[in-house]
Formats: C-alpha cells, structure tokens, sequence
C-alpha cells in the first residue's frame, strides 16, 4: 500500500509502491493550481493518489508534466484526463504505442523488439492482470524540447530536457520555492534496447546538473526523498565508479581494483560488481 506524504510547504507525494514498479507521484499545489508529476502506471494507481489528496484536503491537479515516457510513468494519462506537457521525444515515443495491443504474443513482440523488457512485461501483467484491453496511451498536449516554466501561483516548476541513459528524454522538475528537485528515472541505467547499460560521461553530467540546482530535496522515482547531504552520500560511491571508468575505459580490473580500495573492502560488493557490468557495456559504446 502506497502511503502519501507532505515533503514540502507546497509538495505531496505519494510514494513508489515496488510489486508492480508503481513511481513517485507528486503533487505541486500553488495558489493558482496544483501540477501533478508524472501519471502512473494504471487507472488504479491513479485513482488512489486522487483518493489520498481528497482525504487529505491537497486541491486536485489540473495540470500534468512528465518526467519521460516509459509506461510506469504515463500509463495512467487517460484516468486523469488532465492538459499534459512533455518533452517532445517523450510524445513521440508514446504516439509510437497509441495503437499497441498489449495481450501476451502482443508483449513478447515488444520484448524482441526491445522495446521493452522482461522486467516490464512481468510488471505489466502483474498491474493490470486480465484487463490489459483497458490500457489506453495518450498524447501529451503541449511540447517543449528544451526547457519550460510552469507558474502555478506563488510556486515555480522548472522542467528541464537532460536525457542521458535511461531514456532520451528525460527531464528533471525543479520547484525552486521549495527547493525540491525531482529527477524522475533520469540517473538510472538503460533499460531496453539492449543489456542494461551505463555511459559514464553521461552519468557523470546528469550528476553535476542536479547539484546544480540549488535543490536541498532531491526525489528520484522509485526511491525515498534524500536532503542534499543524503544525496550525495548516496551517489558518491557511484560518481567515484564512473570516474574510475572514464579514467579506465575498459579495464574492468583495474576498476574494480580501484574500486575495491576506494571502498575500503577486499571485494566488490555486489551492488557495484553489478553497477561495472553496466558501465563497461556503456564503455564500450563510447
Ligand atoms: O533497473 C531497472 C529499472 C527499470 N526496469 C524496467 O523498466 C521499466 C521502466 O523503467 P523505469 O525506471 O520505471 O522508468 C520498469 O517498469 C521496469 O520494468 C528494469 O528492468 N531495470
């Protein structure tokens, strides 16, 4: 059960719910209208933030922003019924799945397409069960390839295009009054197309674009909420790894060498032994 939460003077959010891959949802409320973070992954994941702001007296969003397209994010659109902005690539990518049919045969299609995985398809049958006919992709209505503001009244909402592995167009949403930087899937590695991947240069710009802000709350989809001191505490082992890569390229041992010392252990635990395997697809693409 997702539970909800006041972050902020102006931000409620719904926590990510990880049986069926269910995100972070936010709410952004301003004296003028509410915005809401990204849609969901279902009808029902939807209407249970929409039941938890009521009860909770949050004005309804009136507006919706996405952080890219990837269904856990956009698959609830058509429940909310709201004007929707996204970056130009995540319109795209969803007007490619408008017609799609998603029984079994449809899905394993998809999956040796690549355009999903098999992480999705276990996670979409597991969301939506026999009812996969009711999913309905919808466009957004208003585009933008670089940047946008939204004024909702006393608050302001930065979105900002910054792409990098995960999906080409990611965006991070900045709500400078509260100080809070919302960075969707953005730092995660890529997921389809291919073996999970990592690029570090790319990382490594995402990384120094979020500290950029003057955020002191950093949100990332599927995690908890972290202060700037969290944060970092978080990413640093992560940015030291792809500092180690960019100095490295492919030495895999050399990384892991200079890992394992960084780190202070005799082995590479396996959370970063995993995180290699990643940057060292990612290395060999550069
Ligand atoms: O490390 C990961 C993260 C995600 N997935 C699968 O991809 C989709 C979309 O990813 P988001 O991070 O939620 O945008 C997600 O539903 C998972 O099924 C993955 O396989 N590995």
């Amino acid at each position: 059960m997702s539970t909800i939460e006041q972050i902020s003077e102006h931000i409620w959010i719904m926590h990510a719910c990880h049986d069926t891959d269910r995100p972070i949802l936010a709410a952004i409320s301003g004296a003028k209208r509410t915005l809401l973070i990204d849609a969901g992954n279902s009808p029902t994941h939807a209407a249970l933030f929409r039941q938890e702001l009521q009860r909770h007296g949050v004005r309804q969003p009136e507006i919706l922003v996405l952080t890219h397209w990837h269904w856990d994010h956009t698959f609830a659109m058509s429940e909310w019924n709201l004007p929707s902005i996204a970056q130009a690539e995540t319109a795209h990518a969803l007007r490619k799945l408008i017609s799609q049919d998603w029984s079994d045969a449809a899905m394993e299609q998809l999956f040796e397409q690549q355009i999903i995985n098999e992480s999705t398809m276990a996670n979409i049958k597991k969301e939506y069960g026999g009812n996969r006919n009711m999913i309905r992709i919808v466009e957004p209505d208003i585009l933008f390839q670089e940047s946008i503001t939204i004024d909702l009244g006393g608050v302001t909402c930065e979105v900002n295009h910054v792409g990098g592995d995960h999906a080409i167009d990611s965006c991070y949403v900045y709500v400078k009054e509260d100080q809070t930087l919302f960075l969707g899937d953005a730092l995660g590695p890529s997921v389809y197309g291919g073996p999970r991947s990592y690029t570090a240069s790319s990382f490594l710009r995402l990384l120094r674009q979020a500290y950029a802000y003057n955020a002191q709350l950093f949100v990332e989809s599927h995690g908890r909420p972290m202060d700037r001191a969290g944060f970092q505490k978080e990413l640093g082992d992560w940015e030291q790894l792809a500092q180690f890569t960019e100095k490295y390229g492919q030495d895999r041992d050399r990384i892991a060498k200079e890992m394992s010392t960084y780190l202070q252990v005799p082995e590479l635990p396996h959370e970063f032994s995993k995180a290699l395997e990643w940057f060292m697809v990612g290395a060999a693409k550069e």
